[in-house]
């Protein structure tokens, strides 16, 4: 399957502007979001899970945007990829990398869920949504009147389009009108909102018992990576740099 179309967006509100980049690795089908403070003088800017393999990319159109990465952060530990955070950190000096405490993983700052993670003028909220992994989190963008509206969810594994990785349901309790920008698509979608998953999601919209027959049943192959990545992963891409630099 080719790239799926994806989005990207500048808003512009009384007193604040995200800047918006959905950017996809076609390999592991992964997505990686870079969204930024463009009406703040640093322009400070974040990246939510990067990949190892689109490091340059990611950072090369941060430098044609003209903006100062602070963040590079996960919403869990992947089994699929490792992640760019580790490597982002070498060639960014003062880049912090964020993973949740309940993830066990290293990273230089371990949030927690209800905690605010600040760029600028703008922030994402941290929820707990446990399943894929027992430390995965969605990253959802503030709520307030100079935050970005309808609010941004950035659900990890957790909900994926028509789809999830295993979920607790915490983010169907959102604004029905959320974007929804998970960490993968198999099937060449980029964005859904939660209204439309409460709706179509052909897992989500099954009783328990149903749903549990379905994850039971799924049949996945072992992923590719997995032994690579998840001990690559819990030290943030850190180890083994010396080949990677
Ligand atoms: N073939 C891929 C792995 C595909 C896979 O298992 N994806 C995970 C999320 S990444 S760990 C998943 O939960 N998928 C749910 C689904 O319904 O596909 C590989 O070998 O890497």
């Amino acid at each position: 399957m080719g790239s799926p179309e994806t989005t990207s967006f500048s808003s512009q509100s009384s007193s604040s502007k995200l800047l918006f980049r959905q950017l996809f690795e076609k390999e592991s089908s992964t997505y990686t979001y870079l969204l930024a403070d463009a009406s703040h003088p640093d322009r400070p800017a974040l990246l939510i899970d990067p990949v190892d393999k689109t490091v340059e990319r990611d950072l090369s159109l941060i430098k044609d945007l003209g903006l100062k990465l602070i963040y590079a952060m996960n919403t869990h530990v992947h089994a699929d990829h490792v992640t760019g955070t580790g490597l982002i950190k070498t060639k960014v000096p003062g880049v912090k990398s964020v993973i949740s405490k309940a993830s066990g993983s290293k990273a230089d700052i371990l949030i927690e869920p209800g905690d605010k993670i600040q760029f600028g003028s703008l922030f994402l909220e941290v929820r707990a949504t446990p399943g894929h992994t027992l430390g995965c989190v969605t990253y959802v963008t503030g709520d307030g009147p100079d935050q970005h509206q309808p609010r941004l969810a950035f659900t990890g594994d957790a909900l994926l389009i028509r789809g999830c990785g295993r979920t607790d349901f915490q983010i169907f309790t959102l604004p029905k009108e959320t974007f929804v920008y998970p960490a993968h698509d198999y099937k060449g979608f980029s964005v859904s909102t939660v209204g439309e998953e409460i709706l179509y999601n052909p897992r989500l919209t099954k009783n328990e018992e149903t749903f549990k027959g379905i994850m039971e049943n799924l049949n996945l192959a072992y992923p590719k990576m997995i032994d690579i990545a998840v001990p690559a992963n819990m030290v943030c891409g850190l180890q083994d740099m010396t080949s990677k630099v």
